[in-house]
């Protein structure tokens, strides 16, 4: 059933609002009195200069951050290629334009200067050539994934969770995806080296079930095998018992980047300025405790977990972080990251806040609240008593001024003893956590993951939410997920997850998706797609074939997803029916219709290349130089005697089927750039779809 496009108001994941802000840009009021009053009554910037250029630099525009993604072979020659060819230029043109503004620049605390920092206005972009030029290349290079827009705050909590390959991810509040996209790169970090698929996973989840389509959306373009994405409440975030091991899976890394008021944002996000009122902090406090105290529960003794928000606010972020300290009775502690990232500039945690009521009044203790109003107050938003024995200095503070961005708070932590069960987390009675506040709205919505400030990935992403057929099942109510669980066991007959290939009809399918249970069915062994795709590729017996799995009962396998080791295994977990599974795979083989006979009926699809060309013989593998390149990217078909004869004779040679051309950049001059443009060329026709890949015309003339 196909979705009608509909109109989307303001407040929807934010685009429409933003073009709104954008338009009305110049002329919004940058002020709220209460906003002020609350922060400097709350003493966060201390000293009277400081906070002047706080309040100053918060009402400024927020520069433009992006990263250059690190899990690509060629990652540092598009540094490279930046450093060389467009930051001289811009440099050069910013100092003609506006001394002020500070030009491009590659923030110091990134790793080896994949992250950058640009402040050129709006108009100037628009106006200049060369900037132009520049913001174009941009855009394509983020559209085929080896550019990440984000905020450059945003990519703080990735970097100190110090993600490796072999590690379990959990990522709890995971949406748009921009932090996601780092956690996948950090799995595949070593890719380069080695040929295997990382042992690790990430899995992605979002509550929201639009907003976890817009993370399948950010995070398709890193084809990782190893991402799986998850649409739960993370405060009940399920047990996942994989088959053979009795206790459930615990994490090595937990990413716990809450919904939260969104202060931190106010420079990008304008409607902050009017809308602020300390009940947004008050009501999502409760949730952000939960939220943190799920994911010390599903750490891994010796684990670690960042807890991180877009606020200001000591009521969602010191106070959040003494509560779950508290809970977990010394089983939890803060890491001292201090020698982490030395160039970051930060401010330490704080260990003294107070608690404003919704009336603006300050109040010592939860006792002092109307009694009427008071189970809507947590009494962990009051300092705890041993506050100074919590060490909450080792949290990190980024305040807008320090380093031209926008707010940030991060704590780092790592699980030292057991969080059995719930009821060690169960409030003692002494310390009423409120219930859900109705004014605990999320507005921390990180717009620039998801805009990337350009119409045409805007468009996209609303191309991609209108085409998706709605295939998962929102949650008749997120607060009681076991409920839920359990009727969908009752209910479904089969599971949707299976290591057989049981041939059903596709009615079925089709059934089951629309009840919004995902498919996934590995292909059994004696499959017999299977050897004719290893011969006809020349396929290694490395490749692991187990790892395939098809998305639908139809008896022809019409496309075969890969997936690593670690996602295989959630897949087949006993209690995989709880877990509400919204994407994973790489698709790499693809049935093609073809009335002429073939000897193999699959061809390559484009986003499954990077992980199976390490397995390929040269069977079905050619080497392109430049002059082939040209050639193909200026004439969509061309026949066989367009090329040299050495290369027509190799393509002669090959039975008809899908082959990889590769070209190898550096033997050449001028390859980078080149290469880039090729890339982005594939990219592009594969998008569109896969028929019209380049096919190169037999037909001698
Ligand atoms: C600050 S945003 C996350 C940004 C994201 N980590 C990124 O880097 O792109 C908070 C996210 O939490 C989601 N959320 C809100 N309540 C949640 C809950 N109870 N469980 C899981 N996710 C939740 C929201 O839908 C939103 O996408």
């Amino acid at each position: 059933m196909g979705r009608k496009k509909k109109k989307r108001n303001a407040n929807q994941i934010g685009i429409p609002a933003q073009r709104a802000e954008r338009k009305n840009y110049e002329e919004a009021e940058r002020k709220n009195v209460v906003f002020e009053k609350y922060y400097k009554d709350q003493n966060i910037i201390p000293d009277e200069t400081e906070w002047k250029e706080f309040m100053e630099v918060n009402t400024t525009i927020l520069p433009t951050a992006f990263r250059i993604t690190g899990s690509r072979s060629h990652a540092f020659e598009l540094r490279d290629l930046m450093k060389k060819e467009h930051v001289p230029k811009l440099k050069q043109i910013q100092l003609e334009i506006d001394q002020k503004v500070e030009p491009i620049k590659s923030l110091p605390w990134y790793p080896d200067e994949l992250g950058w920092q640009h402040s050129a206005s709006r108009m100037t972009i628009k106006k200049n050539p060369i900037f132009q030029t520049f913001h174009r290349w941009l855009v394509t290079e983020t559209e085929v994934g080896n550019i990440s827009r984000q905020e450059t705050v945003s990519m703080i909590p990735p970097l100190l969770l110090d993600v490796k390959p072999h590690h379990w991810v959990l990522d709890m509040c995971a949406a748009p995806g921009s932090k996601t996209a780092q956690l996948v790169e950090a799995i595949h970090a070593n890719d380069a080296q080695e040929i295997e698929i990382p042992p690790g996973i990430v899995i992605a989840n979002d509550s929201d079930s639009k907003r976890s389509y817009m993370l399948v959306h950010q995070t398709k373009r890193l084809r990782s095998p190893c991402l799986l994405v998850t649409n739960h409440d993370a405060q009940h975030f399920p047990n996942i018992h994989l088959k053979e091991v009795s206790s459930p899976v615990q994490f090595d890394r937990i990413l716990v980047d809450v919904p939260c008021s969104g202060d931190g944002t106010m420079r990008k996000n304008l409607t902050i300025w009017s809308n602020w009122k300390i009940g947004n902090a008050i009501g999502l406090h409760p949730t952000q405790v939960n939220i943190l105290l799920r994911g010390a529960q599903l750490a891994k003794e010796g684990g670690r977990l960042v807890y991180s928000t877009c606020s200001l606010n000591p009521l969602e972020n010191e106070a959040v972080v003494a509560e779950v300290l508290r809970r977990t009775k010394g089983n939890l502690i803060l890491l001292d990251v201090s020698d982490r990232l030395p160039e970051l500039r930060r401010a330490p945690g704080m260990t003294s806040w107070k608690v404003m009521n919704k009336e603006g009044e300050w109040v010592n203790s939860l006792d002092d609240i109307n009694p009427r109003f008071r189970k809507k107050y947590s009494k962990s938003l009051w300092m705890p008593p041993d506050v100074e024995n919590l060490n909450l200095t080792r949290c990190l503070r980024i305040y807008p001024h320090f380093q031209d961005t926008g707010g940030f708070f991060i704590a780092v932590f790592e699980k030292i003893g057991p969080i059995k069960d719930i009821s060690v987390l169960e409030d003692d009675g002494k310390n009423p956590i409120a219930v859900n506040d109705i004014e605990a709205i999320d507005i921390s919505v990180e717009p620039e993951s998801i805009t990337i400030d350009d119409e045409i990935i805007n468009k996209d992403i609303d191309q991609d939410l209108d085409n998706e057929p709605v295939l998962i099942k929102r949650p008749p109510s997120i607060d009681h997920p076991d409920e839920e669980s359990n009727k969908r066991t009752k209910t479904s007959e089969s599971m949707p997850v299976s290591d057989h290939n049981d041939k059903k009809e596709d009615k079925n399918s089709r059934k089951k998706r629309q009840s919004g249970e995902e498919i996934f069915i590995f292909l059994e062994q004696n499959n017999e797609d299977i050897p004719l795709i290893r011969e006809f590729y020349g396929l290694s017996e490395d490749f692991p074939v187990d790892h395939l799995l098809v998305r639908s009962e139809n008896e022809k396998n019409r496309t075969l997803y890969l997936v690593s080791n670690s996602v295989k295994r959630v897949l087949l977990a006993t209690d995989v029916h709880k877990l509400r599974l919204v994407n994973t795979g790489i698709r790499t083989f693809t049935r093609q219709e073809t009335n002429e006979p073939v000897k193999c009926p699959f061809r390559f699809n484009a986003e499954g290349m990077y992980t199976i060309y390490p397995y390929l013989s040269n069977k079905r593998v050619i080497n392109f130089g430049l002059k082939e390149v040209r050639i193909l990217l200026s004439e969509p078909t061309p026949l066989f005697d367009r090329f040299d004869e050495r290369i027509r004779d190799k393509l002669i040679a090959f039975e008809g089927g899908c082959i990889v051309a590769y070209t190898d950049p550096s033997q050449e001059k001028e390859a980078v750039a080149l290469e880039l443009r090729v890339q982005s060329y594939f990219e592009e026709q594969s998008k569109a779809s896969l028929d019209s890949n380049i096919q190169i015309n037999p037909n001698l003339p």
